[in-house]
């Protein structure tokens, strides 16, 4: 079978190429034919005079293996290319057709060495990797299967021609189970295909299955607390366990902390999954521990999903699924918590807060103080997500403060007594 079956057979016509040529800007999006076609500007930027022209697509039946391999190559392009080289995240996708989008990467190369095309050969070794080149002729552009020795399987040429934007932007298409899981067989699945690749998934999945057993009945309320990195989640959970006399738990929780570095070094898909397993076993300890007491729980599937969603969906904040997307619907088999609180404070307050901690900042934390689009998304991810949908506070006034407001939100919504009432009450018999 060739290796462009995939995009063959009909469907390579009805695909849409979207290259992230800016990332504060839309994708450059352009389908193929067979007849000559005259560029757009937008389109002559990136397909212009200089330089060689190349796109790679991982496509493989092998969901793990796939997303290990798009990793793979993204790091090795990373570190191998030299800076005349410019490397785009680009896809393949069917028109708002779920599941239909195939990740890769654009290189225009312009330096004069042979690097790139060194390591496109290597990589098109690979029967997962399929590589094109782009040649230019006056106004026009064409795509062919590349090979290095001129020697290709089939030597169609496909005319670059300019595309409009699809209502879905590409990069939600394929959310579901690849990013958010809306279940924990799916997530389960994920780790269970893993453990030859990573042994630590054997682990996870027997705390999971060791945890199972809790559902929750009327016990004391469920309060979560959301927010970005050192928007003061930690400050007001300590402060709140002790005022309401409640337990306060984490997702992910401790018992994972182990394996969380691992994990995190792996591909979204199955990051996200051990995430979302995360959150069922924190289910299990909130099912147990609010039959004795208020539960706080420090970060919860919100997270979970607003940092995948936003890590997912490329460019700008309009890109996101939409307001009621069933992206954002609470998972049907996950404990739902009676109260969300979403903490935030102004991008200037929250640097001043993390530089104040002055620890060690992980990757993602890095990424957020100079990615203010990346922040943008989480937040506004957070805010659209339903069943339960967050309460926002505004978590700039002093800690006291912060808590006074939270303790007052607490009372209002749920008609939870305080630590200075002298002992918790069970809410469900106010109800
Ligand atoms: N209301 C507040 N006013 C001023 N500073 C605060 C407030 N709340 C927390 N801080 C400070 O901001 C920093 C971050 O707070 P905290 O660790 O509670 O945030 P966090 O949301 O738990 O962060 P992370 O998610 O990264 O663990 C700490 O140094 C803390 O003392
Ligand atoms: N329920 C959760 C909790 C966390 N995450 C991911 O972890 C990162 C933030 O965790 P901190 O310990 O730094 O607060 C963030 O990148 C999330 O991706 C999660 O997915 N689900």
């Amino acid at each position: 079978m060739l290796k462009t079956a995939m995009f063959r057979g009909g469907q390579l016509c009805s695909r849409v190429f979207a290259v992230e040529f800016d990332l504060r800007t839309e994708p450059l999006y352009f389908t193929l034919s067979s007849n000559p076609q005259v560029l757009h500007h937008a389109h002559q930027q990136l397909f212009g005079d200089e330089g060689k022209l190349f796109s790679l697509h991982v496509h493989c039946d092998n969901r793990t293996e796939k997303a290990r391999t798009h990793a793979e190559i993204k790091h090795k392009l990373s570190v191998t290319l030299s800076r005349d080289c410019d490397v785009f995240e680009a896809s393949s996708f069917i028109p708002d057709v779920k599941n239909s989008v195939v990740k890769g990467f654009f290189i225009r190369d312009k330096s004069t060495t042979t690097l790139s095309e060194d390591m496109l050969k290597t990589l098109q070794q690979s029967k997962s990797v399929c590589v094109f080149s782009y040649k230019r002729e006056g106004q026009y552009c064409w795509q062919e299967l590349w090979s290095p020795v001129n020697q290709v399987e089939e030597s169609v040429r496909q005319y670059i021609t300019p595309a409009a934007a699809a209502e879905h932007h590409p990069s939600t298409l394929n959310i579901r189970n690849s990013d958010v899981f809306y279940c924990m067989k799916e997530a389960y699945e994920v780790l269970q295909e893993c453990t030859d690749i990573i042994p630590e998934s054997k682990e996870v999945l027997k705390l999971v299955d060791e945890q199972l057993e809790t559902s929750r009945g009327d016990g004391f309320p469920v309060i979560v607390i959301e927010g970005l990195d050192a928007t003061g989640k930690t400050t007001l959970t300590e402060a709140l366990r002790e005022s309401l006399n409640a337990t306060l738990l984490k997702s992910p929780p401790q018992c994972l902390a182990p394996f969380r570095q691992r994990f995190d070094s792996e591909p979204p898909l199955i990051r996200r999954a051990f995430y979302a397993l995360g959150n069922y076993i924190t289910a299990a300890h909130i099912g147990k521990e609010s039959l004795r007491a208020p539960v706080i729980v420090d970060r919860y599937w919100h997270s979970t999903a607003a940092y995948a969603i936003a890590t997912a969906v490329g460019g700008r904040v309009e890109n996101l699924p939409k307001p009621g997307s069933e992206l954002y619907q609470w998972p049907e088999d996950l404990l739902k918590p009676n109260l969300v609180l979403l903490l935030t404070v102004s991008p200037e307050e929250r640097l001043r807060r993390l530089r104040g901690r002055g620890q060690d900042k992980t990757v993602e934390e890095a990424e957020l103080e100079i990615n203010q689009l990346f922040r943008l998304k989480v937040e506004e991810a957070y805010k659209r997500i339903q069943n339960p949908a967050c309460i926002i506070v505004d978590a700039s006034p002093s800690p006291q403060e912060v808590l006074q407001q939270v303790q007052h939100l607490i009372r209002n919504k749920m008609s939870l007594v305080t630590r200075q009432d002298k002992k918790p009450c069970n809410p469900s018999t106010h109800h």
